[in-house]
């Protein structure tokens, strides 16, 4: 296992990989739960999957704390009515853009900065998804966050922050994310004056690398670019306030004292951070564009061996060369639902409208592509020339259940109603003349 320093924090480096950590030297017991563990800690397990499920999927993390987090909870409703649950069936197919949130111009922190814009599915089911957007301005003084319904990927736009988990501390910069695993406590302390960005809440089976088949043992994201917290604790008798997400409702509790008091721990429930501009991307070298699949990072499966659940699905930086080719993305329709952002600069379908920080939808079966200026631009491309595509960092959340959106993503100030607009200019260019009839 690699240690890693970047910033001022040290990681583990690898994927999928059993871990283990001490803040203190002889911190970590030789067995999981001795009959007294060292420094007088308590030995606390947290399983991320069935106890029973198969080895190589099987999650759980030994925990050495200075309390454990019994005869804590969460009792008390905590009122935050834009991050929610309630999405509307009433959704029409209608591709949408929106722009990007503004910052708050009062002290609002990440769980108060949530906004919920799409998801599908249940938290009490364990299937479907959650989409949100965050804007907030100070850090999470004095106050946890718990998501028991979800994982949750985390994709910063704008605002380096530093993500305290039971685990360690993660420090992640725009371009990169940060994936919280269900269940694990933590606050989220902003290293810049605000913060935006995009989460995907994950009801269902865990994120993973996908296989790579003929593509061979590399390429695309690295299991070694995969960054997790070392242990870190405080020991701190502060009250603090445990705000819990479960079946979609917030709830509150109080703390008299700081979670974040693992002394050590291993396993492999465990936050992580990946730099986006580590991605491999690979692409055509003869002609066509390939299927986005190639420039998949992360997917969680569904039950359905091929059928991803949710994945997340990066466009990065690169070279395009593909010869006779249309080389921004095609026209489409398709039987995923596509949520995207953009981190920063350009995406190569859209010249104009879809900004930093901004998002858009393409609904299942929904005709959309390139606009016009981007259309335009290609056909009198010369692909006997690279492109080079710089400046960019885009994404996608792309699920395998529709969409359905909230009231504030379909009634609220960020979306632009004029959006479809950026397709009027398509006109016929056939030239074939009327065909005969019969
Ligand atoms: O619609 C989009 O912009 C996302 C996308 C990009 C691409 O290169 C191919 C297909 C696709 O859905
Ligand atoms: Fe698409």
């Amino acid at each position: 296992m690699a240690m890693l320093m970047t910033g001022d924090l040290h990681y583990l480096a690898g994927f999928g990989n059993e871990l283990q950590s001490e803040a203190l030297p002889g911190a970590l017991p030789q067995h999981n739960s001795p009959q007294h563990c060292p420094y007088g800690l308590y030995a606390e397990q947290i399983s991320g999957t069935a106890f029973t499920a198969p080895r190589h999927q099987n999650r759980r993390t030994w925990l050495y704390r200075i309390r454990p987090s019994a005869g804590q909870a969460c009792s008390q409703p905590y009122v935050q009515p834009r991050f929610t649950a309630e999405l509307r069936s009433d959704t029409p197919p209608e591709p949408m853009r929106w722009n990007p949130l503004p910052l708050p111009t009062s002290p609002v922190d990440f769980v108060d900065g949530l906004v919920t814009m799409a998801g599908n599915g249940s938290a009490a089911l364990q299937h479907g998804f959650g989409v949100h957007l965050y804007a907030c301005t100070r850090s999470m003084a004095g106050r946890v966050f718990c998501n028991a319904d979800a994982e949750m990927l985390i994709v910063p736009q704008q605002g380096a922050l530093r993500v305290v988990t039971e685990l360690g501390l993660l420090d992640v910069e725009p371009q990169e994310i940060v994936v919280i695993p269900r269940g694990i406590r933590f606050r989220v302390d902003l290293l810049e004056t605000s913060a935006r960005g995009y989460v995907c809440e994950n009801f269902g089976a865990p994120f993973r690398l996908p296989d790579l088949g003929v593509i061979g043992a590399n390429g695309l994201a690295a299991a070694r670019d995969f960054l997790h917290p070392v242990a870190w604790f405080e020991d701190c008798a502060t009250p603090t306030q445990l705000i819990t997400r479960y079946l979609g409702q917030l709830w509150q509790g109080e703390l008299g004292h700081s979670p974040f008091d693992v002394v050590a721990w291993h396993g492999n429930h465990a936050p992580y951070k990946y730099d986006l501009r580590r991605f491999n991307a690979l692409g055509s070298v003869s002609f066509d564009h390939p299927d986005p699949s190639i420039f998949l990072v992360l997917q969680a499966p569904s039950d359905t061996p091929g059928v991803d659940h949710i994945d997340f699905v990066v466009f990065p930086p690169r070279v395009l060369v593909a010869q006779d080719t249309f080389r921004p993305p095609w026209f489409h329709r398709n039987v995923a639902s596509e949520f995207m952002g953009l981190i920063h600069g350009k995406y190569d379908a859209k010249a104009s409208g879809f900004v930093p920080g901004g998002a858009s939808l393409h609904p299942c079966m929904t005709g959309h592509g390139p606009d016009v200026a981007t259309i335009e631009r290609a056909l009198q491309a010369n692909t006997t020339r690279p492109d080079y595509l710089t400046d960019t960092m885009a994404f996608m959340f792309e699920t395998r259940l529709p969409m359905l959106l909230t009231d504030y993503a379909l009634d609220g100030p960020l979306r632009q109603t004029d959006y479809l607009d950026c397709w009027s200019g398509v006109h016929s260019r056939f030239v074939g003349g009327t065909h005969p009839q019969g």
